[in-house]
Order: structure tokens, then sequence, then C-alpha cells
């Protein structure tokens, strides 16, 4: 009888608990809502920068210029293909292009550009490493760099520098805080945007350069900023088409239990065909025959939160788009765009200051 209660006990705990993982998996919030953090980890020693440093003229770790309250402030959106740098237009043939801001001091001439991106570039972002030891090491954070200056002819030459609002030092420097507390808080890099058709439910929401531009706008248009609704801007994104995704947990609970072998072999088998280390002459071919390598698979493991997810994909399976996305405070009237990524404990703040939300 005790052997039973026993087997019985473990059998209705492990059902439980995978009842527990099919409900809140099917009745999640969608999209799951980015996860925020209150510090920044120290990222491995294994994780490097490769192509380029990251940041390498930036302003020192967590610290913003400060205008006078008075001086008048110019807004400007930044485009260029990504890897401009060494592969000058070729992505931006295919849309792929990487967002920045740029802000001029009119009174001061003081110039900053701002971009948010990956300390160690996209690819590390999109797919993990998978080690000696059959585990996966990823080295996915992003992070915000300011920095002196803005390259008028690097942005001019294959992408966009224009003028989008005006705002006063005063309220740049409110903005300057919201960058500091997004930087502190929004640390990791999501690639991709995952939908259960073109158009359809969206699962999850990507996080990256452009993300961060978005809501970067939607902040200076809580704090007052002017905009110029005659600009039209376009993003890139990645699509992922799936069913619903299913939750599979974190690297202890995957790697770390021998009950869960089989899927964490299913999970190294699928990752070692998106292996980076080639050079990086290769890595675009790589990032592309990775994509179309996407195109033919019925399922892909989705890393986001700091845990896996299993995509039941489905056709079209992937996409690039490139679409318009409106200034905040324009079409017809003062309709507002809620803020991408205002956390909870800033909504009174917000509301307090600005009226708001
Ligand atoms: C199979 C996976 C990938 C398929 C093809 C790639 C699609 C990428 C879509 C996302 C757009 C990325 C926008 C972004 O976040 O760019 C950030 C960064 O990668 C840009 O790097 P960069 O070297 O071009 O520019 C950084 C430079 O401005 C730093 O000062």
């Amino acid at each position: 009888m005790a052997d039973e209660r026993i087997s019985f006990g473990l059998f209705s705990s492990s059902s439980i608990l995978f009842l527990c993982c099919i409900i809140s998996s099917t009745f999640a919030a969608w999209p799951l809502p980015y996860r925020r953090y209150d510090h920044r980890p120290i990222s491995s020693p294994f994780c490097q920068a490769g192509v380029i440093p990251f940041c390498p003229s930036g302003e020192p770790d967590n610290s913003m210029p400060l205008f006078n309250p008075t001086d008048p402030v110019e807004i400007y959106a930044l485009k260029k293909p990504v890897w401009q740098f060494k592969f000058g237009d070729l992505l931006g043939k295919f849309h792929i292009i990487h967002d920045a801001l740029g802000i001029k001091n009119v009174k001061t001439g003081h110039n900053y550009t701002m971009e948010w991106y990956e300390l160690f570039q996209l690819f590390n972002c999109t797919f993990p490493h998978l080690l000696k030891n059959d585990t996966l090491q990823w080295c996915n954070q992003g992070a915000t760099c300011i920095y002196d200056g803005i390259e008028d002819k690097l942005w001019h030459q294959n992408g966009t520098l224009a003028k989008v609002a005006t705002m006063t030092g005063d309220q740049f420097n409110t903005f300057a805080d919201w960058v500091l507390k997004d930087n502190r808080t929004g640390l990791f890099y999501e690639t991709w945007t995952v939908e259960s058709e073109p158009g359809g439910q969206m699962w999850f929401d990507a996080f990256d350069c452009a993300s961060w531009v978005l809501r970067a706008f939607d902040q200076l248009g809580v704090i007052g900023a002017k905009f110029d609704h005659s600009v039209s801007l376009n993003y890139t994104r990645i699509h992922l088409y799936s069913s619903q995704p299913i939750y599979l947990g974190n690297e202890t609970e995957i790697f770390g239990n021998k009950s869960n072998a089989a899927l964490a072999k299913d999970m190294i088998n699928f990752y070692k065909d998106f292996q980076s280390h080639v050079s990086d002459e290769k890595l675009v071919l790589n990032l592309l025959d990775a994509l179309l390598y996407i195109m033919n698979r019925d399922k892909f493991y989705l890393y986001y939160n700091s845990a896996y997810w299993l995509l039941p994909m489905k056709k079209p399976f992937a996409s690039l788009s490139y679409d318009q996305v409106p200034l905040p405070g324009g079409g017809g009237g003062e309709v507002y765009h809620k803020p991408h990524s205002v956390w909870q404990q800033e909504d009174e703040y917000w509301k307090a200051k600005f009226g708001k939300l």
C-alpha cells in the first residue's frame, strides 16, 4: 500500500507539474512581457566581442551627459545597414537595418550618438555556444552606448539621418534618467519576433536596436518632445511563425534534470547546426544559411526571458519585414502610444509628472 501511495504521489506531482507547464503556457499573457532585472550580471569570460569591441569611445558606464535646462535640443533618427563597416550596403539590400539616435544641443554645439546593441554581436544573441560538456552558453547581453559626435557620412551614405523632434535641455535630462533606468533593467537582446502567422498573435517581441529607438521615442513623447510627423521611419524585424509556444524550463530544469535528458539532447542537436565559429566573412552567409535552414524545420528552440520555449513552427516559418511605425503623438490628433515598456513602479512617477501614459 505504502509503495502505491509513494508511486501515486510521484505520479501526481509530476503530472501536476506537467499540467502547470501546459496551463501556464496556455494562459500566458501574450506577447509574453519582456523580463526586466534589477541589476546587470557580469558576462561570462567565455563571451568575446569578436568583430568590434562594444562601445569603444562611449561615455563611462551608466553615465549620461546633462544639459542646461533651457538649451534647445534636436533629436535625429539614424539608420544604416547592419555591419555596414564590413559589408557596406549588402544587408541594407535585405532591409536589415541598425537604428540609433542623434542628439544635438543647438546652443553648445555638443552632439551625441546613442544606440542600443549587442555586447558580443548579433549571432551570439541569436544562438548559444555549444560547449564541450554539452551545455549551452549564451552571450546575449545588449546595452546602451552614447558617444561624442554624429558621423553624418556614416549614416547618410546608405541609410538615414533625419531630424525628428525638438525638446528642451530639461526634457533631455529627464530622458537621460530614463535611459539609465532602461539600461539597468533591459539586459538581454532578443533577435526574433515570434507570431502565430504574418500579422497574427504575437507570442514574443524582439528586443534589439530598433525596439530601443521605439521605446526612446515613446518616452520622449511622454516627456513632451515635439515630433515632426512628416518624417516616416521603417524598422526591421525578423519573424518566426509558430503555433502557441510551449514552456520547457530554464537551464537548470532542462540540463540539470536527468528526466529531461532526451529533451536536452534534442536541443543540443538543434543548436549545433547554428554555431558561429566561422570567419567574419562567412558570418553573413552563416546567418542567411541559418535562416534558410529554419525555413524547413518543424520546430525551433527559442531562448526568451532566460528560459527555453518550443516553437511548433508553421508556414511561412520565417520572414524579414521593414514596416513603418509612426512617431508618437501623430496620426490625426493626440493619439498617444503607451510606452512599450513602462515598468510598474514607474507608472505613478510618469503619471504624476506628465499626467498620462
Ligand atoms: C538566422 C539569423 C539571422 C538572420 C539575418 C539577420 C536578421 C537581423 C534582424 C535584426 C536587425 C538587427 C538590428 C540591430 O539590433 O542591430 C544591432 C547591431 O547588430 C548592429 O551592429 P553594427 O555593427 O551594424 O552597428 C553597430 C555600430 O553602430 C556600433 O557603433
